[in-house]
C-alpha cells in the first residue's frame, strides 16, 4: 500500500544521535517523508530504538558500517542525548540543512553571519569597526547585493549540480519493474493465477507480511504483466485493485468495483457501436457486406444496436452513499457478469475492511462465483496483519486462505540489493559516498526490515543533502535524514493521541522537566489530575490512567517498566522515550492543553500530595 502524506518535523527520538553534534540536526520544514502510522510498529520503536541497527544479518553483513560508531562526524550515540539538544533545532525554518553539516556551528546568536569556513567574516557586534575597517569587505557586500539582485530566489538553489536524476523513483508511488529477493512469492502468485489466462477460476489467494516486505509492489507486479500478457493472448482478464484503508465499508468497496465494471462496460459497448455502426453503412449500401457476420439484415444490425445503447441507457453509476446496499450489490453483480472475463480483485490492507465493517463483503464476494454466469471473480487479499483471519467466518476463512503466500522482512543485505537497484537509476552516478546505502540498509534492519523505511531513508537523506548543496550524498545526510523520520512519526503519534492521553503524557513531560525522572504512577496521576482541573477536562481514575500509560508505552512514547521494591511490592517507573520539547511543543499545540499557562504549580503539587 502506498501513500504519499509528508508530515514537518525533525529530528531524533532515538537517541542515536549526539545532541551537539551539528550533522544530526535537520530541517524542520522539509516535508519530505511519509513514515508516519507505517513505522508505528509498537515493537521496534521507542524503547527499543536506541540500539544500533543489526548490522550481524546475513553473510557478508560485516562490511555494513557500524551506525553508531562509523564514520567520525555524525551522530554518536548518546545516551542522554535526547534530553538536551541544542536548542537550535526549535523552531527553524530551513535552517540547519541549509548550511550542511556543520552549518549549526557558524551561527551567531546575535544574529550577525558569520560565512563559515571559507566565507567573508563580519563583526559588527560592537559598533566599533570603522568605515575604512571593512572598506575593502562593503565593497565585496555591495558586489555580492549587486549579485544578488540580478539573481532571482530560486537561482541559488538552482546553482548546484543536482544530486537526484529521477527522484520519483524512490517515492512510494513507483512501482518497480525489477523485485529483488521477492522472486519465489512471484513465482507463487504467478503460478496461482496463470490459471485466469487459460479462462479458468484461478484460487483466492492471502498475501501476508510485515509493512514494507513488498507485498503491494510484488502483487501489482504480477497484475501487470497477467493484464498485459490476457492482451497479448486476447484472453479477457482484468485485475482491479482496492485499498481497504481508505475503500473500508461494504459499500464503498462494491460501489468502487461497481463503477470501475460500469466504466469499462461503457468502453466495451462503444466500441462495439463504432463497429456495428460502421457495419451497418456498409450493409446499406451493399448488403453483402453483412456476409459472414451474424447479422442476416440490416434491422438485425438495428436491432443489436438498439439493444447496446439501451444496455448504456440502463447502466447507472452508484452513488457513493445513499443506495441500499442490495442495489449497490446486483448493480456491481450485472456489471461484472456483463461479459465473459476472470476478474482478480485485489483487497489490500484487506484486515482494515473487516477491522471496520466485518466479514460481509468478502463473504458475498467470494460466493459470487457459484451465481455468476459469464465472469468468474477470484480474490487476492493482502494484510500486515497475520491474525485477522481469527475474526473471519469460518466458511469465508476457508474459501479467502486457499492459497497463502508469506512475506518475510529483508535483512540488511538484501535491503542494500533493493536500494542498489533504485539508486541506480534515482541518483547521478558517484552521487553517494559508498557507505549511504550499507548505512540506510543497516537502519531499516532495524525496522523489521522495512523497504520503505529504506527507501525513505535514502530518499530524505538526498534531499537533505541537496538542501544543503552538498555535492555528494553523506554518512551524516544519512543519520539526519534517520533523526528527521523518527521525529516525523512521534509528532504524529503525538499529534493524533486522544486529549487524555495527551494530558498523561504532559504530566510526565512536566515531572521529568523538572528533574523527576523514572516516576510513578501516583506522581503522574497527582499532575494528571491538577491539569484536569485546570482546562476543565474529565478526571479518569487512577487505573484508567494506568492503562494510558500502557498505552503509550505500546505506542513507544514511554517506557515503563515494573521494578520491584522488595517488601514493598511492585511499582511502575516510566520514563520518556521521546524528545521532550518537541513532543512538549506538539502537545502545547492542542488548543485545550495550549490553554495551561503556568505549569510550575501543578509540578509542586507532586510534594505536596
Ligand atoms: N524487493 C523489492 N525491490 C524493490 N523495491 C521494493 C521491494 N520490496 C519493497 N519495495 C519497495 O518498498 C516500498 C514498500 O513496498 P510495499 O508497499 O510493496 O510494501 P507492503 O509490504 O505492501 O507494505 P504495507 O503492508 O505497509 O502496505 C515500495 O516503495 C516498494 O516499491
Amino acid at each position: 500500500m502506498t501513500r504519499d502524506d509528508e508530515p514537518e518535523h525533525s529530528s531524533n527520538d532515538d537517541g542515536t544521535d549526539d545532541p551537539s553534534d551539528v550533522a544530526a540536526h535537520s530541517d524542520e520544514n522539509d516535508d519530505s517523508t511519509r513514515s508516519e502510522g507505517r513505522s508505528s510498529d509498537p515493537e521496534s520503536d521507542g524503547t527499543g530504538s536506541d540500539s544500533a541497527p543489526d548490522l550481524g544479518v546475513g553473510p557478508g553483513s560485516e562490511t555494513a558500517p557500524d551506525p553508531v560508531s562509523t564514520g567520525t562526524t555524525a551522530a554518536d550515540t548518546d545516551e542522554g542525548g535526547r534530553g538536551d539538544r541544542d536548542d537550535d533545532t526549535d523552531g527553524r525554518v530551513g535552517g540547519d540543512a541549509d548550511r550542511g553539516p556543520g552549518g549549526d556551528a557558524d551561527r551567531d546568536p546575535g544574529g550577525d553571519t558569520d560565512a563559515g569556513a571559507g566565507g567573508t567574516s563580519f563583526n559588527f557586534g560592537s559598533g566599533s569597526r570603522s568605515r575604512t575597517d571593512v572598506d575593502l569587505d562593503v565593497d565585496e557586500v555591495l558586489a555580492d547585493e549587486d549579485d544578488e539582485a540580478s539573481t532571482g530566489l530560486f537561482d541559488d538553489l538552482l546553482s548546484g549540480e543536482p544530486i537526484f536524476e529521477n527522484k520519483e523513483v524512490l517515492r512510494p508511488s513507483y512501482t518497480p519493474h525489477e523485485l529483488p529477493h521477492r522472486k519465489d512469492q512471484i513465482n507463487k502468485m504467478a503460478t496461482i493465477l496463470v490459471s485466469a489466462l487459460r479462462g479458468e477460476t484461478p484460487s483466492n489467494i492471502l498475501i501476508y507480511g510485515k509493512t514494507g516486505t513488498g507485498k503491494t509492489a510484488s502483487a501489482k507486479f504480477v497484475s501487470q504483466e497477467l493484464e498485459s500478457t490476457s492482451q497479448k493472448y486476447d484472453v479477457p482478464c482484468e485485475v482491479e485493485y482496492i485499498n481497504c484503508e481508505v475503500t473500508d465499508t461494504q459499500y464503498r468497496v462494491l460501489a468502487q468495483l461497481a463503477n470501475k465494471f460500469i466504466e469499462k462496460n461503457d468502453r466495451v459497448i462503444g466500441d462495439r457501436l463504432d463497429d456495428l455502426r460502421d457495419l451497418r453503412s456498409a450493409a446499406t449500401d451493399d448488403e453483402g457486406a453483412l456476409e459472414g457476420t451474424e447479422f442476416g439484415s440490416v434491422a438485425d444490425v438495428d436491432d443489436r444496436i438498439a439493444d447496446l445503447e439501451s444496455d448504456r441507457e440502463e447502466m447507472e453509476e452508484v452513488p457513493m452513499t445513499g443506495w441500499p446496499t442490495d442495489r449497490v450489490y446486483s448493480t456491481f453483480f450485472d456489471a461484472v457478469d456483463y461479459h465473459e472475463r476472470v476478474v482478480v480483485i485485489m483487497l489490500d490492507e484487506i484486515d482494515k475492511l473487516v477491522e471496520k465493517s466485518g466479514d460481509d463483503t468478502l463473504y458475498n464476494l467470494s460466493r459470487m462465483n457459484s451465481e455468476l454466469e459469464n465472469s468468474r471473480i477470484s480474490i487476492m487479499g493482502i494484510s500486515n496483519d497475520l491474525k485477522f483471519t481469527d475474526f473471519l467466518d469460518p466458511r469465508v476463512k476457508s474459501s479467502l486462505g486457499e492459497e497463502e503466500i508469506v512475506f518475510p522482512p529483508y535483512d540488511a543485505n538484501q535491503l542494500r540489493d533493493i536500494l542498489q537497484h533504485r539508486s541506480d537509476i534515482a541518483f547521478k552516478p558517484d552521487a553517494l559516498t559508498e557507505d549511504v546505502i550499507p548505512l540506510c540498509a543497516a537502519f531499516a534492519a532495524q525496522e523489521h526490515g522495512d523497504a520503505r523505511r529504506a527507501l525513505d531513508l535514502l530518499r530524505t537523506a538526498g534531499e537533505l543533502a541537496e538542501r544543503s548543496q552538498a555535492d555528494l550524498v553523506e554518512e551524516a545526510h544519512v543519520r539526519q535524514a534517520q533523526d528527521k523520520i523518527e521525529l516525523d512519526r512521534v509528532v504524529e503519534v503525538v499529534r493524533t493521541l486522544p486529549t487524555q492521553s495527551k494530558i498523561v503524557l504532559f504530566s510526565i513531560i512536566l515531572l521529568e522537566q523538572n528533574g523527576v525522572h523514572n516516576v510513578n504512577t501516583g506522581e503522574v496521576f497527582n499532575i494528571y489530575k491538577r491539569l484536569c482541573e485546570e482546562i476543565d477536562a474529565d478526571v479518569l481514575t487512577q487505573r484508567r490512567v494506568t492503562d494510558l500509560i500502557s498505552e503509550l508505552d505500546m505506542l513507544g512514547i514511554v517506557n515503563a517498566v515494573v521494578v520491584s521494591k522488595g517488601r514493598y511490592g511492585r511499582t511502575k517507573e516510566i520514563s520518556l522515550s521521546v524528545p521532550i520539547d518537541e513532543t512538549e511543543a506538539v502537545l502545547l499545540s492542542d488548543s485545550r492543553l495550549g490553554d495551561i499557562e503556568d505549569v510550575q504549580p501543578f509540578v509542586q503539587a507532586r510534594f505536596d500530595n
